[in-house]
């Protein structure tokens, strides 16, 4: 029997009466690569707040690595990387790698070779020792992106990882991705880039607060009979092509 990562289960919320997630239903499996797709204000953000207890859902239940959320202590176990770069521009890249990694009650020595490998990763060796304040919009996704992978959680969850990161290094990172799920680690990405989509084990399209299909990229397109997501999606969401 497969081991749900995430369970999202009659899951709704608005905001100030507007309906943003309705009657949800997701379920992730541990050890996949899981893409949200779906187009700007779609909910993504919102679902993923959910799932990590930063925002209450109105309605349903939400399980992630078996413990009911909100919990605090499961933020040990969830590398978040948020849309909006939460940095602090006034340190280093290195000081806020050590000071996100610091919460995590690391050995001096495992939190060094943890920054080495994350800023290695994400092609920023080189600038550790500049002010974020100097960081360029990419060099500020590619950091937050490093934070998120420096305590080594079993999953990461990702908001839009590759947004202002060029081809080569946004190729690096998918790699990297693939690596760390081969080692047993869950990871959720949103994007609305269909060539990321086409890189993952699952997908569920979201659209208007709500799913509108799921599959692997193959099941999906075979599904719709076409050899494009970007036609999957349309399809799913009754726009026509
Ligand atoms: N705190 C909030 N108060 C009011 N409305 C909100 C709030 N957070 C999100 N929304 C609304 O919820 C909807 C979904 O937003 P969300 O950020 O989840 O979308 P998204 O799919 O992540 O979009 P994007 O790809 O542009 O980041 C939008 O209409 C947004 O304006």
């Amino acid at each position: 029997m497969c081991y749900m990562a995430i369970s999202m289960k009659n899951v709704s919320k608005s905001f100030q009466k507007q309906s943003v997630i309705s009657d949800l239903h997701l379920e992730v499996e541990d050890g996949v690569i899981f893409g949200l797709i779906g187009p700007s204000g779609g909910g993504k953000t919102t679902i993923i707040k959910m799932m990590i207890g930063m925002i209450t859902a109105d309605t349903g239940t939400i399980t992630v690595l078996h413990k009911k959320v909100p919990n605090k202590p499961l933020l040990f176990d969830i590398g978040y990387m948020a849309q909006a770069d939460a940095l602090y521009t006034d340190l280093t890249g290195l000081e806020n790698l050590r000071f996100f990694g610091s919460m995590y009650n690391m050995h001096k020595n495992k939190l060094q070779e943890r920054v080495e490998y994350a800023s290695k990763l994400v092609d920023l060796t080189d600038a550790l020792h500049k002010r974020v304040a100097n960081y360029s919009g990419g060099m500020r996704r590619r950091l937050s992106l490093a934070i998120a992978l420096v305590q080594d959680p079993p999953l990461i969850i990702l908001d839009e990882p590759t947004v202002g990161i060029d081809p080569a290094l946004k190729k690096q990172i998918w790699q990297e991705l693939v690596v760390l799920k081969n080692a047993g680690k869950t990871i959720l990405v949103t994007t609305h880039a269909m060539d990321e989509a086409e890189k993952c084990d699952e997908l569920a399209m979201l659209r208007s607060g709500k799913i509108i299909a799921t599959g692997t990229p193959t099941e999906l397109k075979e599904r719709f009979h076409t050899n494009s997501l970007d036609d999957v999606f349309l399809q799913a969401g009754g726009v026509n092509t």
